[in-house]
């Protein structure tokens, strides 16, 4: 039986131990979790990471939720026949597309994490770049193959208020932040939400970014499975940054974007791997790609 195990005993201390490091580094800070609507697949996946949330909240961590919902939103313009299209992996987002990506992300997506982490607890509020001025952008033109090309209505994060995010956290909510942002006309653009993530965790200081996603982390030679990145300083990621292709561009140069911003590291996790965030913050081996200054 296990209870009358001493080794399995041990095993499961040892665990609880190890993560006791972590647990002092990290108390009373800011972590910015990137979830990404590729790591949304299943409810289980999801009911794990608001579980996550919740725990890290209760040892005395303060998470600070930004998600995605790409697919999410291609499935829903998708039923209203519109096609997807991405250049440098942003979508190309017209004038009746960042409609629906509003009310995929803040409606939905948004709405259904802030529900999920609720059910421990009135721990989670839901905003977006546009409540409280929490972000304002200006229009983007990636550069493919050198060249700057036009993707609509998307923005970058060009100024960050972070009070709201900083008043909830004081009083021990969970922010889960959607990333839609207005520019100074008022007209709201789609933001990439690693991008929106990075800027966030650098206004707040963030002690650390994680980014979960679909894939164990960076592959040097993707699709190469045997490439992965376990780790890599913001110089070497700078020069590599432009052979990095579509997907994982803007959450590498997010990561870039943190750790230069002051951002202690960022880690790329594979957010289909139940409670792999746990794993990657709270014990010793980590997992997946981090980016250190
Ligand atoms: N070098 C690389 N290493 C890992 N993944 C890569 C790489 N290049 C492209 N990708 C793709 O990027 C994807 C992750 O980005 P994305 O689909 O936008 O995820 P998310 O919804 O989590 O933001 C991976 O599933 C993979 O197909
Ligand atoms: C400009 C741009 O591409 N915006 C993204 C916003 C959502 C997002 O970033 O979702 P993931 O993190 O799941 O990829 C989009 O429209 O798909």
């Amino acid at each position: 039986m296990r209870e009358d195990n001493p080794e399995w005993d041990a095993t499961r201390a040892a665990v609880l131990v190890d993560a006791l490091p972590w647990l002092k580094e990290f108390y009373g800070q800011v972590v910015v979790i990137k979830y990404g609507g590729n790591a949304m697949t299943d409810p289980d996946l999801k009911r794990a990471f608001a579980q996550d949330m919740v725990f890290l909240r209760h040892v005395g961590i303060r998470p600070v939720v930004v998600h995605g919902g790409g697919p999410q939103v291609t499935a829903m313009l998708n039923r209203l026949g519109v096609d997807s299209q991405f250049r440098a992996g942003l979508r190309v987002t017209t004038e009746d597309t960042v409609d629906v990506v509003r009310m995929v992300l803040v409606g939905q997506v948004g709405r259904e994490l802030v529900g999920l982490i609720n059910e421990h607890g009135p721990h989670a509020v839901g905003l977006s770049g546009e409540d409280a001025g929490l972000f304002r952008a200006e229009r983007t033109r990636p550069l493919v193959n050198g060249e700057p090309v036009d993707v609509g209505l998307v923005g970058d994060v060009v100024q960050v208020d972070p009070t709201a995010v900083l008043d909830l956290v004081a009083a021990g909510r969970i922010p889960v932040v959607s990333s839609i942002a207005p520019e100074a006309s008022g007209q709201v653009l789609n933001v990439n939400a690693d991008t929106a993530a990075a800027a966030l965790a650098v206004a707040l200081g963030a002690v650390k970014l994680v980014v979960l996603t679909d894939v164990e982390g960076l592959y040097a030679d993707w699709p190469d499975r045997s490439s992965l990145v376990q780790k890599i300083g913001a110089d070497e990621l700078e020069q590599v940054l432009p052979q990095i292709d579509s997907g994982m561009a803007p959450k590498m140069a997010a990561c870039l974007r943190a750790v230069r911003g002051g951002v202690g590291r960022a880690t790329v996790v594979n957010g289909r791997l139940e409670h792999a965030l746990l794993l990657e913050m709270l014990t010793s081996e980590g997992t997946g790609t981090m980016v250190t200054p």
